[in-house]
């Protein structure tokens, strides 16, 4: 099987193209590959797949087996690889995935190759039982979830896959470990969830870490800067426009008020090519 490693600030991806479907077993497979002291390593295998209603469609499996139904960084990543690699010419493109439908990307080049892409993320899914959480609140702000002892307020946001996000004092040296799995998999989230912690500096300005659903702590989350900002809007912290900054990096996230979409900017990397 031929593979290509890519990253979107760290958030890494083992990328198979030339598939016509899903392989039986991916779920498997995932596990086996994003392993990373048994396999090749990385947070998701990533399949790109013909599309009948976009140019192409992604696919994304966390390293836990789980398939997830968008991921912000490794679509980046899949407009890179389709450019870059002569599967299109065109640097305004769609890519389907299963959480957001068809999703324009706009891509920037630098000597010829992708160097950044703006991605339309779609709408911000609100109402609590839709994000899915138990919750019956349109939106769900501020709401308590315990663990072990410990209250935490969140925000519930759906990218087309589910987010709370949790403001505390130090996002940067916030204990991810200590926290994340047990929010991940509380019974608050029906199908578990990705959770942001956040600080927020300015009013365009936000540190976040992320513990994410099927996949632990990841140096960047594309939906979760999202649903950061997205989350800081409806709590009144910042304007519709900041830079989020990850572990491994900043996104440039934009909510526009007229659509009511949210757009994300930022770099996707190619890191080697190899069979396995
Ligand atoms: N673990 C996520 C999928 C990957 C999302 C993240 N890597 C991104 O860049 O958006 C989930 O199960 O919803």
């Amino acid at each position: 099987m031929e593979f290509t490693k890519m990253h979107g600030l760290g958030n890494d991806f083992i990328v198979v193209a030339g598939e016509q479907a899903l392989p039986a077993g991916v779920d498997e497979l995932a596990i086996k590959l994003c392993n990373r002291f048994f396999g090749i390593g990385a947070d998701g295998l990533v399949y790109i797949l013909p599309s009948e209603v976009a140019d192409f469609k992604m696919r994304i499996i966390n390293s836990d087996g789980s398939e997830a139904e968008q991921c912000g960084n490794a679509i980046r990543c899949v407009s890179k690889y389709v450019y870059d690699n002569g599967l299109t010419t065109k640097t305004s493109l769609t890519i389907e995935t299963l959480g957001a439908g068809v999703q324009p990307v706009e891509l920037e080049l630098a000597d010829g190759k992708v160097s950044r892409v703006t991605v339309d993320m779609g709408q911000p899914i609100l109402n609590g039982l839709d994000v899915p959480t138990t919750i019956d609140a349109n939106p769900v702000l501020g709401h308590t979830v315990t663990v072990d002892g410990r209250d935490f307020k969140f925000t519930a946001v759906s990218m087309g896959n589910p987010h709370c996000v949790i403001y505390v004092d130090d996002a940067v040296g916030f204990d991810l470990a200590a926290w994340g799995p047990k929010l991940e998999k509380h019974p608050l989230f029906p199908r578990k969830i990705n959770v942001e912690f956040a600080t927020v500096n300015t009013r365009d300005h936000v540190d976040m870490r992320v513990w994410e659903r099927g996949a632990g702590p990841t140096l960047a989350c594309g939906t979760g800067a999202c649903a950061t900002l997205v989350s800081s809007v409806l709590n009144g912290l910042t304007g519709r426009k900041a830079t989020i900054s990850l572990a491994g990096g900043d996104l440039l996230i934009d909510w526009n008020e007229e659509n009511n979409r949210v757009y994300m900017t930022g770099p996707a990397a190619f890191v080697f090519t190899g069979t396995i």
